[in-house]
């Protein structure tokens, strides 16, 4: 199979979707591997690190996509990217298409076999989406703690305090992958933390691996607003797979907060969980509402590309090498999980959730198989 890699487009986003060592495996597997001159620098790795690893540079971004059979990506496609997708075409990246009405147009439009890592399952959460929550999750705090200085225009708190001046409460709303690392990061980081998550279970685990130190908090409507009112950072990361989010902190709560307080909303990329969220990108990654600061980066690992490359391509290359070996259609009908990555085929939805969120009827799963 032709498989390509363009560079990435998005506002500064420098991961890139294979590394040179996924590339000896897929040539080795006999698959001809395409990168465009280029993709691998903010990641770290040259043109010469790919040509050894036996793939083809190709200089021109368009080249890529007309030749390859399988496009490999980090983020969902940009506008500059749409009418590069052709017909008959797998594409194989984040989506996040309920906070993505306009990529999922261009996506049914163009006929491309859309493929979404955050909607792969796996017997034990979502493998493709875990490890760059990871990577958000402990990005979260640190993002968190730089815009709560002054010179920021933050309320001033140190995220530790010091002997005898309180340390910043932070409060993670929604206790998953990117909740349980934001947590370890804050609490690490000196801050009194609280996580609070629906599933009860969850806040077992969570209260059991942090020993000591860790509020956990059902979640409930009246317990957000009082955590919220008294903390100085708020995390967001619920997640219901496909879905919109659920808008949890609503204005009036954030209102509630000291002035120069501090809004991290990882689950942007579903549309947020604060219901004054909207994206941003690294360049302006802030906004204020009312005397609050809002952050909201839809691509927060595109800040860590070194990690954040390694850690991706760690997870999506066993599921890469099944489309390319099996060709989609037998891949998804032998791996139920990865077939929950189906998102767009010939025209329609394929994805339940993603369907609602965007107000349409979903193609079922069995009718795009049998295409
Ligand atoms: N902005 C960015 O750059 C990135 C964003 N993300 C996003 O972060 C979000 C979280 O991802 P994960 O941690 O992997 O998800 P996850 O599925 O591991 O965790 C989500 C948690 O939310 C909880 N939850 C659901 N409804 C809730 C409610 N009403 N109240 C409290 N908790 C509730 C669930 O019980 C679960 O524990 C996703 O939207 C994901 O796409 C992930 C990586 C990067
Ligand atoms: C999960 C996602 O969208 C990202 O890592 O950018
Ligand atoms: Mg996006």
């Amino acid at each position: 199979m032709i498989i390509g890699v363009p560079t990435e487009v998005k506002n500064n986003e420098f991961r890139v979707a294979l590394t040179p060592a996924g590339a000896v495996d897929l040539t080795q597997r006999g698959h001809t591997v395409l990168i465009q001159s280029g993709a691998g620098e903010g990641s770290g790795f040259s043109d010469e690190d790919y040509r050894t690893a036996g793939a083809e540079l190709v200089p021109e971004v368009a080249d890529v996509w007309s030749r390859a059979e399988l496009v490999l990506k980090v983020k969902e496609p940009q506008a500059e990217e749409f009418p590069r997708m052709h017909e008959g075409q797998v594409l194989f990246t984040y989506l996040h298409l309920a906070a993505e009405p306009e990529c999922a147009a261009a996506l049914k439009e163009r006929g491309v076999t859309a493929i979404a890592y955050e909607t792969v399952t796996g017997p034990k959460g979502l493998p493709l989406l875990a490890p760059m929550s990871e990577v958000a999750g402990r990005l979260a705090p640190q993002v968190g703690a730089y815009h709560l200085m002054h010179s920021q225009g933050g309320s001033g708190m140190l995220i530790g305090g010091v002997p005898g001046a309180r340390a910043a409460k932070v409060v993670v709303v929604g206790g998953g992958k990117a909740g349980e690392q934001a947590a370890i990061i804050a609490m690490g980081m000196g801050a009194d933390v609280t996580v609070i998550d629906l599933n009860l279970e969850r806040l077992r685990e969570l209260s059991a691996m942090s020993a000591r130190g860790l509020t956990t908090l059902a979640s409930n409507t009246l317990t957000i607003a009082q955590e919220v009112a008294a903390a100085d950072m708020v995390i967001g990361s619920v997640l219901i797979p496909g879905a919109s989010a659920p808008k949890l902190v609503t204005r009036e709560m954030a209102a509630a907060m000291r002035p120069g307080s501090v809004l991290v909303d990882i689950a942007i990329d579903q549309g947020g969980c604060f219901e004054g969220s909207k994206p941003t990108t690294h360049a302006e990654p802030t906004f204020t509402v009312g005397e609050q600061i809002y952050y909201c980066v839809a691509n927060m690992p595109g800040a860590v590309p070194h990690t954040a490359t390694a850690a991706l391509t760690n997870a999506t290359l066993p599921y890469i090498f099944k489309l390319a070996d099996k060709g989609w259609k037998a891949a998804l009908a032998a791996d139920p999980h990865l077939a929950a990555g189906l998102n767009v085929h010939a025209g329609r939805l394929t994805h339940a959730p993603v369907a609602e969120a965007l107000g349409e009827e979903a193609m079922p799963l069995e009718a795009a198989l049998a295409d």
